[in-house]
């Protein structure tokens, strides 16, 4: 894979995987020995991570399964045995919940920036791209969306306006995948130690986006033919998960196709995508307002003045009611967050 040639041509520091205090201020005298490696690459059977040496295939104690370990993950390895002794806390996780799915599945850990990527076609859809948005949030990752085929679309300007619209100070970058300037146009969140997931459907330029961002010297169809095969309704679907290196620095997660996404405890998430929702619910007369059909309800007021979206008011309440029903009623205090409040540490 790319991956590894990137890495043994130069030997990367710590801070080049994404290494940063977060991650050394977890580290005890203890630690010493043990070597910090950036899982790469999970496998139902095998993880494989890069450490400053190159990529090394990690084995497990008895009890541990690869399904607790996400790409990004910092682990601490004995140097001979490989057996990994420790994950680090996570600074950012993103999990997704598959319909008829068991559990939320880990997609990938300390990512920074999660492109969302969506075509200017029949795959743009509003309620989806929030649900994308609620999940970064929730993940305390900072959400890009890509428009992608833009020059197969009549009006991609109507695209970019309508995705912009979604989130205050949301980037959207309109590029073509398949072109080297796209590397360029992503270069503010691409650069040494920073790491970037891309979230979509099947078939919007996933994997092409990858290719480009790797770069073509080190690329060859095959090598993205190499994580591909088809999944039970005969579509050609990335499946494997792995952490490749951007050429011109940082690292992206290709996370598999998600047909149908759930939410589930992105309560967080979801305030920050409708903050103009959010802001208002402390004005209501009731402390428990629903904003239905209570009195002095500002959500209602804003309704009535025409400065709140009818349409998005629908949207936060059928994906707030989802969470609510996907989300597990929990004993004590809540999953512990971020000092801002902001991001899961698991
Ligand atoms: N015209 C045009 N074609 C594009 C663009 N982006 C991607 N494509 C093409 O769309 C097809 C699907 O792209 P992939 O990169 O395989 O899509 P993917 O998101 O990785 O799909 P999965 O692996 O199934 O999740 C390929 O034939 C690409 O060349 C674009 O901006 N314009
Ligand atoms: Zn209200």
């Amino acid at each position: 894979m790319p991956l590894v040639e990137a890495v043994t041509a130069s030997s990367p520091s710590l801070a080049d995987l994404g290494w940063s205090e977060f991650f050394g201020d977890q580290l005890e005298a203890s630690d010493a020995n043990l070597i910090p490696t950036r899982i790469a690459m999970v496998h139902r059977d095998r993880l494989s991570g890069l450490s400053q040496t190159g990529q090394t295939d990690l084995s497990l104690a008895p009890q541990a399964t690869t399904g607790d370990y996400a790409v990004g993950d910092w682990v601490l390895v004995e140097p001979h045995s490989h057996l990994v002794q420790r994950r680090l806390t996570r600074k950012t996780v993103l999990e997704r919940r598959v319909q008829g799915g068991r559990g939320p599945q880990l997609a990938a850990a300390n990512v920074d920036t999660l492109f969302i990527v969506t075509s200017c076609n029949a795959d743009f859809n509003i309620a989806r791209l929030e649900r994308y948005l609620a999940l970064a949030n929730e993940a305390g990752t900072t959400p890009v969306i890509l428009l992608t085929k833009a020059d197969t679309a009549e009006d991609a300007e109507a695209y970019r306006k309508q995705a912009a619209a979604l989130q205050r100070e949301l980037a959207v970058v309109t590029l073509n995948p398949r072109i080297p300037g796209a590397a360029s146009a992503l270069a503010a969140w691409c650069g040494a130690g920073q790491t970037v997931a891309l979230i979509g459907s099947s078939g919007v330029g996933k994997s092409t986006l990858v290719n480009t961002l790797a770069g073509s010297a080190q690329q060859s169809p095959q090598q993205t033919g190499a994580i591909r095969e088809h999944d039970a309704k005969g579509r050609h679907t990335t499946t494997a998960r792995s952490l490749h290196a951007i050429a011109g620095g940082g690292w992206v997660i290709d996370t598999p196709g998600m047909r149908t996404l759930q939410v589930s405890d992105v309560g967080y998430g979801i305030d920050t995508l409708f903050a103009e929702i959010t802001e208002l619910a402390p004005l209501c007369k009731f402390r428990d307002c629903t904003h239905v059909h209570e009195p002095g309800c500002a959500v209602q007021a804003a309704l009535k003045a025409g400065t709140l979206d009818p349409e998005r008011l629908a949207r936060w309440r059928k994906l707030s009611d989802e969470n609510q029903h996907n989300t597990p009623v929990q004993s004590g205090p809540r999953g512990a967050k971020s000092p801002a409040g902001r991001g899961k540490r698991r």
